[in-house]
């Protein structure tokens, strides 16, 4: 009830120790705060919140036009509703390196375990789009370090994605993405997201080249196949995120039920797919607030008060 009983940094600390025990693990993107809810009740291992996913649920292209305030917002709500660890997209940390450390530090105040933030230059695109641009090596790492030295809490995660790998074809490629890789981790970068990996021999190569975790993005309709966990886990990455999955499916299911609406008068062909009620009663926890209610409400001091 009223959820997460987990402070931010025993969840910060506890997505730490996750990611040393070598298992990887999986992070599918929340669409919403009810959504983190059912993630954490499948038994997921932590909470992914796509720029993709906000940027469209307010109707716009995931080309940095959202703001820090509503980034950290909307994960914040949802942080606040699970005890897992939130990893939060960042974008390009928005702006500047000065910013950047803000942006570190307007995140840990949401609440989330951890953030990315990537070398693509402004204005940012889908990492599995062609003929994005990234900064410079230098402008890269002065990001990093900027992050790194605003953050409070060590146990924040602050993971450096590179986008470099889709800006050359082939080998080259490959090999830019592998040195950048490197060198954000040397400039403090406590995980990495090799973005655009073609294959898994190309999560192999990041991965073998780094002492710190690497992430695998299985975004669909994008650059790479659709592995699964044991093949990802296998080439060496140690956390998976399913960024826009939930909000693919939850929205190709509201266009159909909106076309039986049109073509029959009724929504009960699809209720049988629905969330009943009282599995969505069931998550958001009514019994609690009910037995909250009781507990508290009726309470008279002098009593025994049995709960
Ligand atoms: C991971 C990602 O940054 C996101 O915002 O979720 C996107 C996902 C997508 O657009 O499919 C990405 O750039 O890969
Ligand atoms: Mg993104």
């Amino acid at each position: 009830m009223l959820f997460s009983r987990e402070t931010p940094s025993a969840k910060r600390r506890a997505f730490r120790e996750a990611l040393a025990s070598g298992e990887i693990l999986r992070l599918p993107g929340a669409f919403n705060p009810l959504s983190a809810r059912l993630i954490e009740d499948k038994g997921f291992d932590g909470v992914y919140v796509s720029g993709a996913v906000l940027s469209a649920d307010l109707g716009l292209p995931d080309i940095g036009l959202t703001t820090l305030s509503e980034v950290a917002g909307r994960a914040a709500q949802i942080a606040r509703v699970t005890d897992l660890p939130t990893l939060v997209d960042a974008d390009t940390g928005f702006g500047e390196p000065m910013n950047v450390a803000r942006t570190v530090q307007t995140m840990e105040d949401a609440g989330v375990a951890g953030m990315h933030l990537e070398d693509q230059v402004n204005p940012k695109r889908c990492g599995h789009l062609d003929g994005k641009e990234v900064v410079g090596l230098g402008d890269a790492v002065r990001r990093v370090r900027a992050a790194v030295d605003g953050r409070r809490d060590p146990d924040f995660l602050i993971m450096a994605r590179t986008d470099v790998r889709g800006t050359e074809p082939g080998e080259r490629g490959l090999r830019l993405a592998v040195d950048r890789a490197k060198a954000l981790a040397d400039a403090g970068a406590d995980a990495i997201f090799p973005e655009a990996m073609a294959d898994l021999s190309e999560f192999e190569a990041v991965a073998s080249a780094l002492d710190v975790p690497v992430l695998a993005n299985m975004t669909e309709f994008g650059k790479s196949e659709l592995f699964t966990v044991k093949q990802l886990g296998d080439a060496g990455a140690r956390i998976v995120i399913y960024p826009v999955t939930l909000l693919r499916m939850a929205m190709g299911a509201a266009e159909r039920t909106l076309d039986t609406l049109n073509a029959e008068g009724t929504q009960n062909a699809v209720v049988g797919d629905m969330q009943t009620r009282a599995r969505l009663y069931e998550l958001v926890d009514y019994a609690g607030y009910n037995h909250f209610d009781s507990a508290v409400f009726t309470y008279e001091p002098g009593q025994n008060h049995q709960h």
